[in-house]
């Protein structure tokens, strides 16, 4: 039974929380290994590969001998591919080109996993091999496709050093030439990297990365990395968008333009013998890698962009298109027990709610919201949903922020609407079992975020899957065992950084304000974060009431953000849930 609120007073929510913070006596943050498989197989069984049987659906598929006995020790929830995965990962593992589209979580980039490793056959880490390129648009999501491949690839063959297998390439984990050096040393099999520290990488040594042994690239969020031009753009802003993208194109669309060079040539009727457009890493004509481009959402505009671009094979069966349709066996594979009606938003038993916030800091659902139906699913979620303990404790309270941050912090106006991060506090508090992820911005500030949701006695984290009590610790599927004594944990990321996230615990996921952008993409990216492998959850976006600005001519224009959700919402068809604690 919850109670119903206005606002509460911070302070009473700061000391709610703090007590709770108190109240646990461990320091160290703790992960448990997904399945005693897993450990078994570490410690090198030899009746290992006679035990472990790859699940039977995914026989057919041309996974690897390596890839089904690591599937079935480090995934052994994971019984039946998807109708997805059983179309693309065939056709990836056979060399084909693939447009790859499905919903929100359901397995398109677990799949890729398997599928790539597969590729690797009967490899030793010391060859020389043909390396996978692997493009995403952030770095947790880079870490993510690392812990995917370390615990398949670890528990099938234990003893071999990941860097050969995989490495990451982003900005920020380690300087350029540090990642220059590990590739040098290692030559992994699989690189993982955001394209701008890719290009890093080349400008400061191209030999580190040839991109004459890339033998595949493979896009994932597509629809964030390649330049494209939203169909429903007017002529004006058409000729805008393609002018500013000829000018100052995408890294992702500079690196495949670099590769598929002689490609594009031919398309576009140039003569064959032109000049390669920098250093000797363009590959020759027959050694052009695969190609595979992957996400929730491709409208026509990117579908355009792509076909035009000159970057894929031509011919009959060269490419091959996964549109995502799912089956009522999908439904079943993911334990919902209902069938997909194949929209892009992820799993049904999500609730979309609005909390609107007044400028006098009150909290109330959105006008026309409608009492949530009733939810096995989303309960038993709520109730049971299950998550590695976070441990932390006083000292620890704020590992992300320095002292001269929190100093700053303290004595500086917050940009954000206190009434907001105030609404936001409560709704969590009053809600979340245990993992929720805050969704802000792309250019906001999450530290500062942080430390506001801290002051408001929230247990708020800014998300890094490199550290366990920050994330990585929720990469694992969950177990309701042992997490009673952990606080309920916010975890906070930013609208650029939060695509694909695959957190399987989470149960709410709040959003600050109306996406930028593509709105209703932006939003069906965020809302994805819950409701994945057919589990339930709630979407809670955060905005301020309808109210007038000065805009920067000088003009008063009225903001109308509920006026602005309850569009998206109608494009894809759902109607706004009450959230149960307010009016
Ligand atoms: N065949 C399967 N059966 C059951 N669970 C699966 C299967 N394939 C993947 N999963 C699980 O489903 C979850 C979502 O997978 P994944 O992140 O690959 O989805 P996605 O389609 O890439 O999502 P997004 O569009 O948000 O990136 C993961 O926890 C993964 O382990």
């Amino acid at each position: 039974m919850r109670t119903f609120l206005s606002l509460p007073s911070s302070r009473l929510l700061a000391h709610a929380h703090v007590t709770c913070i108190h109240g646990l006596p461990h320091l160290n943050s703790h992960v448990r290994l997904a399945s005693s498989a897993v450990a078994a197989v570490r410690r090198g069984s030899s009746s290992h590969d006679r035990d472990i049987r790859p699940p039977r659906a995914f026989a057919g598929l041309g996974l690897s001998k390596f890839v089904s006995i690591g599937l079935t020790s480090a995934f052994p929830h994971i019984k039946d591919a998807t109708e997805a995965q059983k179309e693309f990962i065939p056709a990836l593992i056979g060399g084909k080109d693939v447009l790859l589209k499905g919903r929100t979580g359901s397995g398109k980039s677990f799949g890729l996993v398997l599928a790539i490793l597969s590729r690797y056959r009967d490899i030793q880490p010391q060859e020389r091999a043909s390396v996978t390129l692997l493009l995403v648009p952030h770095r947790d999501l880079a870490f993510q496709f690392l812990h995917w491949i370390e615990r398949v690839w670890q528990a099938a063959a234990p003893s071999w050093p990941l860097h050969s297998i995989a490495q990451v390439l982003v900005r920020g984990s380690s300087d350029t030439s540090a990642q220059v050096e590990l590739l040098h040393t290692h030559r992994p099999k699989i690189v993982i990297g955001t394209p701008q520290a890719v290009f890093d990488v080349l400008e400061a040594n191209p030999l580190a990365l040839n991109l004459r042994q890339v033998s595949a690239i493979v896009v994932d969020e597509a629809d964030y990395l390649i330049d494209h031009v939203p169909s429903e753009a007017s002529k004006v802003s058409r000729q805008k968008a393609e002018q500013k993208m000829r000018r100052h194109p995408s890294a992702t669309n500079q690196l495949l333009d670099r590769v598929f060079a002689q490609r594009i040539a031919r398309t576009r009727g140039m003569a064959a013998d032109m000049k390669r457009p920098r250093g000797e890493d363009a590959p020759e004509r027959d050694t052009l890698p695969q190609l595979v481009m992957c996400s929730a959402t491709f409208h026509s505009g990117l579908r355009q962009a792509l076909y035009g671009s000159g970057w894929f094979r031509k011919g009959e069966g060269s490419m091959v298109k996964v549109k995502g349709q799912t089956s009522a066996s999908d439904a079943l594979l993911f334990d919902s027990g209902q069938e997909d009606d194949a929209s892009v938003l992820g799993g049904r038993d999500i609730q979309h709610c609005v909390l609107v916030v007044s400028e006098d800091g009150d909290v109330k659902n959105i006008d026309g919201a409608v009492e949530a139906a009733p939810s096995a699913e989303l309960e038993d979620d709520l109730k049971a949903s299950v998550v590695e303990a976070v441990f932390t404790s006083p000292d620890a309270a704020l590992p992300e922020l320095s002292e001269e941050e929190i100093q700053r912090f303290s004595m500086t106006p917050s940009p954000f609407h206190p009434a907001l991060m105030e609404g936001i506090a409560t709704a969590f508090a009053v809600d979340v079992p245990r993992i929720a992820l805050l969704v802000l911005p792309a250019s906001a500030p999450v530290h500062r975020a942080v430390y506001d949701l801290r002051m408001l006695g929230v247990h708020a984290h800014g998300l890094d899957l490199l550290a366990s009590d920050r994330g990585r610790a929720h990469l694992l599927r969950g177990e309701a065992h042992g997490a009673a004594s952990a606080p309920p944990t916010l975890l906070v990321s930013t609208l650029a950084s939060t695509r694909g996230l695959d957190l399987p615990a989470l149960t709410h996921v709040f959003v600050l304000g109306v996406p930028e952008g593509r709105r209703v993409d932006g939003y069906v990216h965020v809302a994805g974060r819950v409701g994945r492998c057919g589990r339930g959850g709630k979407v809670v976006s955060v905005v301020e009431a309808r109210h007038d600005v000065e805009g920067a001519d000088g003009q008063v224009y009225t903001k109308d953000e509920p006026g602005q959700m309850l569009r998206i919402l109608s494009t894809l068809g759902v109607a706004a849930t009450k959230y149960e604690s307010f009016y």
